[in-house]
Formats: C-alpha cells, sequence, structure tokens
C-alpha cells in the first residue's frame, strides 16, 4: 500500500515548483516592461529574485515610471546623481533614508491608484529574496493601468483586474500628508496566503483549482465591464480619442448586429435556452394547417369549378337553343317571305285594276250593270240594240263608286311590300280625263287623313315595314316624282323649274310605260 504523506510531499513539490515558475515569468515580464518604459535597467532579460528586487531598491525607477504613467504623482525623486550605469543592484551606496524616501512616496501613489502594494521593507538586504514576487505584481498593475490609459485616456474609473495572483498589503503604508491610506479593494483575492501553507489533501487541491478558475472568470467579466464603462467615460468627458472611441463603438455595434442577424433559436441557443426544437415543432404544425387549408380551397375551388361549369353549359345550352331558334325563325321568315313572293307572281305580275268614279251629274245615265267579284264588269250602252247592250269586261278586282281610299290600297299593299323582299313593283293609273287618276293616287286637295291616295299610304307602308325589320335589315329609301304629260316627262321635284326635262333613261321608261 502507498504511503500517503510521500504522495501529498509530490503535490506540495510540484506545486512549489508551479509557483516558483509563475512568479519567475511575472517578474520577467515586470523586468521588461520597465525596461521598455523608463529606459535600460542594466541587468539581464531574465533576472533573478535579487538581481531584480536590488535593481529598484533605491526607489529612482520606480518614482520615474509612476511620474511617467501619472505625472506628479511624486513631486519631488531623490537622486544620487550617480549616472545611470553605476546604478548595479550589488554596488548602491545610498543611504536608507533615501531609498525609504522614494520607496514610501512610490507606494502611497500606487496606494492612491488604488492598486496593489507592497511592503517596504521588501528591500532591506536581509529580505531581497521574499518580496519580489509582490513587487513584480505592483509592477504588472501599473503596467495594466497603464495600458487602460492609454485605451482610454484615462476617463471613466478604472477597475483593477480580479487577478489571484496580484497580492496588497492593506493599511502597512504611511501617507505623506493625511497620515494612514487603507486600501480595501474587497475585490482582490489573496491567494499567497492560500499557498502559505501546503495543500495536503486532493480536496484541497482540487478546491484551490476551483478557485483560480473562479477568479479568472471574474476576472474576464471585469474586463468587459471595464470596457463599456470606459466607453461611456468616453462619450461623457467631450475629450475624446475620435479614432479610438470609434473603433471601439463600432465592434460593439458590429457584435450586437450579429447578436441581432441571428435567428430567434440560435440567439436563445447562445443565452442556454435553446427552444429550436420548439420552433420547428411550431413550423411543421404551422405547415400543417397551411396544407390542410390548401387542400380545403382546393375542394372549395373544385365544386365552385364544378358549378360555374354547370352554370357555363346551361348558358351554352340556352344559348344554342335561342339560336337554333333564331336561325329556324329566320328560315321560316325567308320561306314565308319566297311564299308571299310566290303567290304574288301567281297572282301575276301584271294586274290591272278598275275603279268606278261616283256620279256627279244627276241627270247621267248608269252604264253599270254588274260588278261581280271575280272581277267581272258588265256594262250596259242603252243607245245599242239589245242584243248589243251588255259588255263583259274581266280585271283583277273592281272597286265600285262606293269603294273607299283604303279599299283600293288593301288590294295594291301586297304587291308594294314586295319591294322591301327586292322586287319591282309599278302601280301607275289609266283612264280619261277626269276619272279620277289623281284622285285614287294621290287623294283630294285639301282631303282628310282617310282621304289620302296610295301613293302616301303606300310610302307610309314602307316607312313602317323598314322600322319593323331595323334589326335585321337597312333600307335606304328615295323618291323620285314625275310627270308624263303630252308625251313630255317632267321632273315634279327639279329644283330649277326651267328645266325640268327628264333624263333620256325615263323617256326610254316612258316608252316601255306607254307601250304597256
Ligand atoms: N272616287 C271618287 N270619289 C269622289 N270623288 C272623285 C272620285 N274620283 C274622282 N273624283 C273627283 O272627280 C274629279 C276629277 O277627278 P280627277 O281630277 O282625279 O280626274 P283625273 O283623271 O285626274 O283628270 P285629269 O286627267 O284631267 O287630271 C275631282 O274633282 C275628283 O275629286
Amino acid at each position: 500500500m502507498e504511503d500517503p504523506t510521500r504522495q501529498v510531499g509530490v503535490h506540495e513539490l510540484n506545486l512549489a515548483s508551479r509557483k516558483a515558475e509563475d512568479a519567475a515569468l511575472r517578474r520577467h515580464q515586470a523586468a521588461y516592461w520597465l525596461d521598455c518604459v523608463v529606459g535600460p535597467l542594466g541587468i539581464s532579460s531574465r533576472p533573478s529574485e535579487r538581481e531584480f528586487i536590488s535593481c529598484l531598491r533605491n526607489g529612482l525607477i520606480l518614482c520615474n515610471l509612476i511620474n511617467k504613467i501619472q505625472p506628479g504623482s511624486v513631486p519631488k525623486v531623490v537622486d544620487s546623481n550617480l549616472p545611470s550605469q553605476s546604478l548595479q543592484w550589488d554596488s548602491q551606496p545610498l543611504p536608507a533614508y533615501q531609498y525609504f524616501e522614494n520607496i514610501r512616496n512610490f507606494l502611497v501613489a500606487v496606494e492612491e491608484l488604488k492598486l496593489p502594494v507592497f511592503e517596504a521593507s521588501v528591500f532591506e538586504r536581509e529580505n531581497l529574496e521574499k518580496g519580489s514576487s509582490k513587487v513584480a505584481d505592483c509592477i504588472l498593475a501599473l503596467k495594466a493601468f497603464h495600458e487602460w490609459k492609454q485605451m482610454t485616456g484615462g476617463y471613466g474609473t478604472y477597475k483593477p483586474p480580479r487577478s489571484p495572483l496580484i497580492t496588497h498589503s492593506a493599511g502597512r503604508i504611511h501617507a505623506r500628508t493625511s497620515g494612514m491610506v487603507t486600501f480595501n479593494s474587497s475585490r482582490q483575492l489573496d491567494m499567497s496566503a492560500a499557498l502559505d501553507k501546503p495543500l495536503s489533501t486532493d480536496g484541497e487541491i482540487q478546491k484551490f483549482e476551483d478557485v483560480i478558475f473562479k477568479a479568472l472568470a471574474e476576472h474576464m467579466v471585469d474586463s468587459k465591464e471595464n470596457m463599456d464603462s470606459n466607453i461611456l467615460a468616453f462619450f461623457h468627458s467631450g475629450n475624446v480619442d475620435s479614432v479610438k472611441l470609434l473603433t471601439t463603438i463600432f465592434s460593439s455595434c458590429l457584435e450586437e448586429q450579429f447578436q441581432r442577424k441571428l435567428p430567434e433559436c440560435w440567439r436563445a441557443g447562445m443565452n442556454g435556452k435553446c427552444n429550436h426544437r420548439n420552433l420547428v415543432r411550431q413550423q411543421e404544425r404551422e405547415l400543417l394547417n397551411l396544407k390542410m387549408l390548401l387542400s380545403s380551397t382546393k375542394k372549395e375551388f373544385g365544386s365552385l369549378q364544378t358549378y360555374f361549369q354547370c352554370d357555363l353549359k346551361q348558358i351554352g345550352d340556352q344559348v344554342q337553343e335561342m339560336s337554333t331558334a333564331a336561325l329556324g325563325y329566320h328560315k321560316a321568315v325567308e320561306e314565308n317571305r319566297n311564299l308571299y313572293n310566290m303567290v304574288q307572281d301567281l297572282k301575276g305580275n301584271i294586274r290591272v285594276y278598275c275603279r268606278i268614279r261616283p256620279i256627279f251629274n244627276a241627270g247621267a245615265k248608269n252604264v253599270i250593270d254588274h260588278i261581280g267579284d271575280d272581277g267581272s264588269l258588265v256594262v250596259v250602252e242603252h243607245l245599242k240594240p239589245q242584243k248589243d247592250k251588255r259588255k263583259i269586261f274581266q280585271f283583277n278586282h273592281v272597286f265600285g263608286p262606293i269603294a273607299t281610299q283604303c279599299d283600293v290600297f288593301r288590294e295594291t299593299r301586297p304587291l308594294v311590300r314586295s319591294v322591301m323582299d327586292g322586287y319591282n313593283v309599278c302601280i301607275f293609273a289609266y283612264g280619261q280625263t277626269g276619272s279620277g287618276k289623281t284622285y285614287t293616287m294621290c287623294g283630294p286637295a285639301g282631303g282628310l287623313a282617310n282621304e289620302l291616295g296610295i301613293n302616301y299610304l303606300a310610302v307610309n307602308d314602307l316607312f313602317q315595314l323598314s322600322d319593323e325589320r331595323k334589326d335585321i335589315v337597312e333600307y335606304r329609301i328615295q323618291v323620285q316624282m314625275v310627270e308624263i304629260y303630252n308625251e313630255q316627262v317632267r321632273d315634279l321635284l327639279a329644283e330649277d323649274l326651267s328645266d325640268t326635262k327628264y333624263p333620256l333613261y325615263f323617256e326610254y321608261l316612258y316608252s316601255t310605260l306607254y307601250c304597256l
């Protein structure tokens, strides 16, 4: 079985070695930085504790350092007036008051900056190898303060990092003017006290490592807080290094925008509250709802489509029926028209009507013996022998003396209507003077409406027929009026009354009519 005391000894050895390595590293860093800031120290780049402390024990370098970082911190630096080359650690014939004065003023200045300090006694010859780590920590704290000042210009409140490796001693230094100056920063961790006694168990070692990690984490948080407060202090001070401030602000803004651009689930995930899976489930539910909505919409659209298709089919059928009916109607009209004109043809293209004028002379003898419905007319000539007295004439129709204008027009009307179907029609009156031609064709002068002649009645009928068929046929009606008298044809509507002679082709027409 292994001896536990032996194991503890190994741990102690390892910790002591690590502590010594860490102290040497910080000492070397402090020496290097001092060399850069206040000039060559004249010591090696990796000085021993003794070499490091001896170099600083006259306080001259430390006072120059803090005056450079915070001008005026040590108004009066006691100088040995010796060349710098003679400031060797092992050849400094300085009186005790000199280095004590400088060291004391330096420590007071450091305490005013609220930075960790050390005991002045570390520079006594018998303690040269005991307090070098605290001196190095103090110098490194000044280095951090200097860097903060360079970055912020000294505006705002400087918060020293909570380093477990930086130590301080409270209330050990006398102030120059106001007596005791106390440094009570509770944010500092004095780890050296914990390491003064050896760690004997694994639990203590683990506990010590936990403390270190916790302190490091707090240090990182403090650094972040320093940055934020320093940016605000920059802005309020008005004395701002604009380039530095803008760079810092832009960096913060970019980081913030980057955070905002991240999806919600990622940001929640970065905060330790990842609901990415919940969001995916919610989106899946919404997607399912959308699919159901799409499906129902498709169904409704399909039913509406079917409904409208039925309606369209019904309308189409009705239109087809109407079209068929209209076609049938037109066919019927056309057929009726053809039949009508056929009847007119069968009745004869040339029809002769006889109208008997009333007797105006009371003494005149009536020669009309009989008027037949078949168009026959029997005339009696009283002066001739009995056997030759009666003569029979045949017409299409015979109008008696009591026949009205309407009776005459009723018989001629079908022929007039054939004009509207494209047939040529001619109506004229023939008879001796005073037989009533003008009366039949035009009516008496100044007569009543029921006395209008065939011309007026026929034209009125044509206009009425044109109006009835206006949706089917467009008619254009023109009028000419001529007189044939003493073998002369004259235009009765001519505007130039001096020349009413009608064109030659009407003379030809006249000849034709005359022949008829
Ligand atoms: N059916 C009738 N009923 C009543 N009066 C008639 C009828 N026919 C003709 N008359 C009258 O007889 C007269 C002569 O008729 P009208 O002038 O029409 O004859 P006409 O044939 O035109 O003569 P002309 O050849 O000389 O012009 C007129 O006064 C007219 O009013």
